[in-house]
Order: C-alpha cells, then sequence, then structure tokens
C-alpha cells in the first residue's frame, strides 16, 4: 500500500469538492486592487484613480496607497501629499545638498523614497536608520537613471515630527540581524521587515479566521479565560489564584502594626525620661506611664498576633483552603474552550471562538508557546467526516486568502525564511488533503521502517505519534497536508467518541508540511452511558465533570470539534522555524518580556 494508492482510493466527499470549486473560483475573480481594499480608490473603469486616498483618521496618507496601486503609485504623480514613517536608510547625496531617505510606515512591506533638500531640513537629522519624521511633498516619477526602480518618489518641501535615534545605541542597524537577537528586543523587533510582515500575515490571517464562520454562519462565542476545568486533563494549567497575595498583605500588614506599636512604645518611653529630667510632678509622670504600659500591652499583644499567624497559604483539613480564595475555588487559565463551546452547541448550533489560551507545559520546542491563540469550533448535528469536511475547508480558505491578500508579504518572508512556503500554501489551498486512519499511518510509517527509515520512537499500533512520524507523513509520504483519524482511545481524551470497534475514537488531526499537527479534533461522545464508563475508566472526577456530563443527559445530540493553534498556522503560512518569531510577545518557560 503506497501513500499516493491509498489517497486516490480515497473519495472526496462532495462538501470538499464544492468548497474547492468556489474557492478556485474565488481566486481568479479577485484582483489586485480588491487585495488593498479600501486603501485603494478605483474608479468606474476600474483604472486607478489619480487622487491620493488621504487616512480617514489623520492627515497623513498611507504608504500603501501610493506604492500598493497597479501602477506603482506613478498615476499620482503631481499630487501633494503628507506621509509619516522611519527612515530605513538613508544617504546624502550631491556633497550633503540633499538626501535620499527610504521611509516604511508599516502599512506595507516597501519603502517610499522620500528627497529632501537641505535647504527643507537639517539632514544630518534625517539620515539614521530608525528615524521617524512626517514629510510634505509633491509626487514626482524619478527621472529613469541607472538602477532606478521606483515608480514615484516624494520631494520633500517640509519635514516635521522628527524623532531622532542614537546610531550608537539604536539596537536595529541595517545589518542582517538574526532572530535570536531579535526575541530579545521584543519591543523593537517590529520595526523590521519580516517582523513586521509576519504580523501583517497575522491580521490577515485572523480576519480570514472569522471571515470564514462569518460565511458558513456560526455564531461567536466568548469563552471564558478564567476556567474551572482542564479540558484536555494534562494538568498542565496556570493557576489563578490571589491567595499568595492575600497572604504577603497580610503579613506585611502585621509587620507594619508592629513598626508602628514600637514607635509609640518608644515615643512615650522618651516623653517619660523627659519629664523625669525636668522634674515634672508624679502625678504628670504617672499619668504619662500609664500610656506607656498601654503601648507596650498593644505591642505585645501585635507581636503574639504575629507568632500565631502562620506564613504561607491557608489550610483546611491538610489542603489549601480554596474557600478563601477569590473565587472560592481553585481557578485555571483555560486551556480550551471547548467545553463551554460544547454547551453553546446544544443551544444554538454552530459556535466558535478565538482567543487567549494556555499550556503552563516546560516545552522547550520550536512548536509550543506558553500563551497561544486557538481557533476552536463546534459542529452542532455533525460526525466526524463532518468534521474533516470542515477542518479541510477551514485551511484551504485561510491559505486562499492569505496568497489573495497577503501576497506582498509572503514574498517578503519567502525570501527571508523559506523559499517554498508559498508553494506549499498554493498546495494546501488548492490539493484535497490526504486522509488515513491512524492504523493505516502506522502501516504506512512501518512500511518506512522496514525500508530502512530510522524514528526516535519506536512505531507501533498504539503509540501517540510523534512530531517526526507526523512530518515524515506529511512531508515526505504525502507531500500536502493529511488527516489523521480514528486514534486508539487510550491516548485521547474521555470526550471523544468510542468507535463501534471498542478500541478506537473518533478523533483527527490535520497535519501539514513543516509543522506537524496543526489541528486536532473529534466526534464528542453524546452518549451518558458511554462517556461515564469512559470518565471511571480513566480515573477522573465525575463530580468535577458532572456539568459537563450533564449536557447528555438533558437533550444530548451528536455534534463535532475541533481546534486550530493559529500560531502554528503562521508557521505553516510564514516559513518561519519558531512558533516564538511568529508571536510578536511570546510566552515560553522562563520568558515573558514586556
Ligand atoms: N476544541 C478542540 O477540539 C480542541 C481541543 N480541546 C484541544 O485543546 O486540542
Amino acid at each position: 500500500m503506497t501513500a499516493a494508492s491509498l489517497d486516490k482510493d480515497l473519495a472526496m466527499s462532495s462538501a470538499v469538492q464544492k468548497a474547492l470549486v468556489w474557492y478556485r473560483s474565488r481566486i481568479q475573480s479577485i484582483r489586485w486592487t480588491e487585495y488593498l481594499g479600501k486603501l485603494v480608490a478605483t474608479d468606474k473603469d476600474g483604472a486607478s484613480s489619480s487622487t491620493v486616498q488621504n487616512s480617514r483618521f489623520s492627515s497623513r496618507t498611507r504608504i500603501a496607497s501610493i506604492l500598493g496601486r497597479p501602477d506603482g503609485g506613478a498615476g499620482l504623480a503631481g499630487q501633494k501629499v503628507r506621509i509619516s514613517g522611519w527612515v530605513k536608510t538613508g544617504r546624502g547625496q550631491g556633497k550633503g545638498t540633499f538626501a535620499f531617505l527610504e521611509v516604511n510606515d508599516g502599512s506595507c512591506a516597501a519603502n517610499l523614497q522620500v528627497m529632501v533638500d537641505a535647504s527643507v531640513s537639517d539632514l544630518s537629522k534625517l539620515v539614521a536608520t530608525g528615524t521617524c519624521l512626517t514629510a510634505d511633498g509633491c509626487l514626482k516619477i524619478p527621472p529613469k537613471g541607472k538602477g532606478t526602480k521606483q515608480k514615484i518618489e516624494l520631494r520633500a518641501d517640509k519635514v516635521t515630527d522628527v524623532g531622532t535615534v542614537d546610531p550608537a545605541t539604536y539596537p536595529l542597524p541595517k545589518t542582517n540581524l538574526s532572530q535570536e537577537y531579535l526575541r530579545d528586543i521584543t519591543h523593537f523587533r517590529i520595526r523590521t521587515k519580516s517582523c513586521a510582515a509576519t504580523v501583517r500575515t497575522g491580521s490577515i490571517a485572523a480576519k480570514l479566521v472569522d471571515g470564514f464562520f462569518d460565511e458558513e454562519l456560526f455564531t461567536f462565542v466568548h469563552t471564558p479565560i478564567i476556567t474551572t476545568c482542564d479540558c484536555e486533563g494534562g494538568g498542565e494549567t496556570f493557576q489563578v489564584t490571589t491567595l499568595i497575595k492575600q497572604s504577603e498583605k497580610l503579613e506585611r500588614d502585621v509587620v507594619m502594626n508592629i513598626e508602628a506599636a514600637k514607635l509609640i512604645v518608644e515615643e512615650k518611653g522618651e516623653a517619660v525620661a523627659q519629664l523625669k529630667a525636668a522634674k515634672a510632678s508624679l502625678q504628670e509622670i504617672a499619668a504619662l506611664v500609664a500610656e506607656l504600659d498601654e503601648a507596650e500591652e498593644a505591642l505585645a499583644e501585635v507581636e503574639e498576633i504575629k507568632s500565631r499567624l502562620k506564613p504561607g497559604l491557608p489550610y483546611k483539613d491538610g489542603k489549601i483552603d480554596y474557600s478563601k480564595d477569590f473565587f472560592c475555588r481553585p481557578t485555571f487559565l483555560t486551556v480550551s474552550g471547548q467545553f463551554q463551546l460544547e454547551s453553546c452547541s446544544r443551544g444554538i448550533g454552530d459556535v466558535y471562538t478565538f482567543g487567549p489560551t494556555f499550556r503552563a507545559e516546560k516545552s522547550h520546542t520550536s512548536r509550543h508557546l506558553s500563551e497561544f491563540r486557538m481557533v476552536e469550533a463546534e459542529i452542532a448535528f455533525a460526525g466526524l467526516e463532518e468534521l474533516m469536511n470542515c477542518a479541510e475547508a477551514f485551511v484551504k480558505y485561510i491559505c486562499n486568502g492569505l496568497l489573495e491578500k497577503g501576497y506582498d508579504d509572503l514574498k517578503v518572508l519567502a525570501e527571508k525564511f523559506d523559499k517554498d512556503c508559498i508553494d506549499r500554501l498554493k498546495v494546501a489551498a488548492t490539493t484535497p488533503f490526504g486522509r488515513v486512519t491512524y492504523t493505516e499511518a502506522i502501516k504506512l510509517l512501518e512500511e518506512a521502517v522496514a525500508q530502512g527509515k530510522t524514528f526516535e520512537k519506536q512505531v507501533e499500533w498504539g503509540i501517540d505519534l510523534a512530531s517526526e512520524h507526523e512530518r515524515y507523513l506529511t512531508e515526505v509520504l504525502f507531500q500536502k497536508p493529511l488527516i489523521v483519524y480514528n486514534y486508539p482511545k487510550e491516548i485521547k481524551p474521555f470526550y471523544m467518541r468510542l468507535n463501534d470497534d471498542g478500541k478506537t475514537v473518533g478523533a483527527m488531526d490535520v497535519l501539514v508540511p513543516k509543522v506537524g499537527e496543526l489541528i486536532g479534533g473529534s466526534e464528542r461522545e453524546e452518549r451518558f452511558d458511554v462517556l461515564m464508563e469512559r470518565v471511571e475508566e480513566m480515573g477522573l472526577s465525575a463530580e468535577q465533570h458532572e456539568w459537563y456530563t450533564e449536557l447528555r443527559r438533558q437533550g444530548t445530540a451528536n455534534h463535532s470539534g475541533f481546534g486550530m493553534g493559529f500560531e502554528r498556522m503562521l508557521l505553516f503560512a510564514t516559513g518561519i522555524d519558531n512558533i516564538r518569531d511568529v508571536s510578536l510577545f511570546p510566552r515560553y518557560p522562563g520568558r515573558a518580556d514586556l
């Protein structure tokens, strides 16, 4: 059995076929001007307008609306504009009589060339890389010369709002900087061309997520960030508690009280001594001594409280007393919004969420973050087949959308990180994904081993596929995205629907080249008795899962859902090697900058 023959044998479902035809026709009909959306004005004939488009909420013109036009901005020659941005490179010319500045404002990857005459501004303050400025002037077609690439440039007649840099300490000199170096300056790295392209790509992808579910009529739900359940059951949760702060505060208060009481005792003691030295009346002295006694008693009292105070967390019956905690119970940062979505799905049908997710896994790999964004969908009245169709259509939609709307940035990223990333996106956008059962996948891997391929983790039925297995399947055997389904129940969570074989569950993972697992999902167990058996089998607390299992007793329904790590999608799209570089402010063990 080969991957290719398997693939051919797997008849594509009509839903995916339909989605493919639709997406292909869509991609053909999209024009460049649509890619730029509202940035570029188009006249009735579809030609670019010769009027510059100002940003609606500031007086500047975005550079993308000049350079992003089909004519590269040439049709705007003669127009007056104001641009604002940061100098990428600046060079004085004509013995210091004028300067060329390559200015970028982040609206697109390309820079606008700005020519500034020495009579307009002090050029020495403008040419350093990183300088911020606003330039007013007229757009001109540059004289044709050797190596002139620009279709348009700005001749500045006014330069204002100059934010100078100190070139000696500016952390982003022009040289090619390593990703590791940039990770240490997260507050500046957005100013690099590749980081800006990554963030714009992420922005487009995020809008596409909403676009897909909007078109498919899913309802968006905000699932909570603070939760009481560990959906994935791995215990890799960050705890949310105010107990530590409370106990620290209590200790601080007692210490402050002791200090205050000591001060009063000292003052009273000094006052008594002064009265005695001044030979005051016995009556006066006795009154003050009484006050001193009182102060000493108060001090003894707070000291006694301190001795009784047990520093640290409150305990009851040998366990931490969570009734004293903020929510009166243990709470965590969410690892998944799935359970909440499942409850929603049983009332309003198809739902999705897209938000921050946290895993306190001590993972130092290039594919894990402690805080990431997850897209999760729950499809009502749908089984595994429909779930796979939805996940495939979703990935295709994002890949197509990125190729349509973010091509320029993808080109920047392909050049810098991985020249194959655009081709991989095209394959994912247009080719039906492979589909194999877990059992078939294991057979394929065993065949590979028999032919001499070595893996660190031994291949046998029942193992959790490691990243090396997943990548071999999708990168080498299928050379395109692949869905593996029907996994052994032992390696999957309790909520996945038990198949009739009693051994596997209706789970599926979407694997993509370069990344491995992109999406994980399953058909949910809707049968109360079977679910309870699984809860017991896995040694879980029935009480803790009561609300979840209760949903199966009252109007149960079959439904399926998946979750996609958003940053993993960006890894796939951008070709970047490390997930810490697709998240602008990454959190991982030992690091939470800014
Ligand atoms: N919503 C999902 O199916 C995602 C799943 N709970 C996960 O965290 O992988």
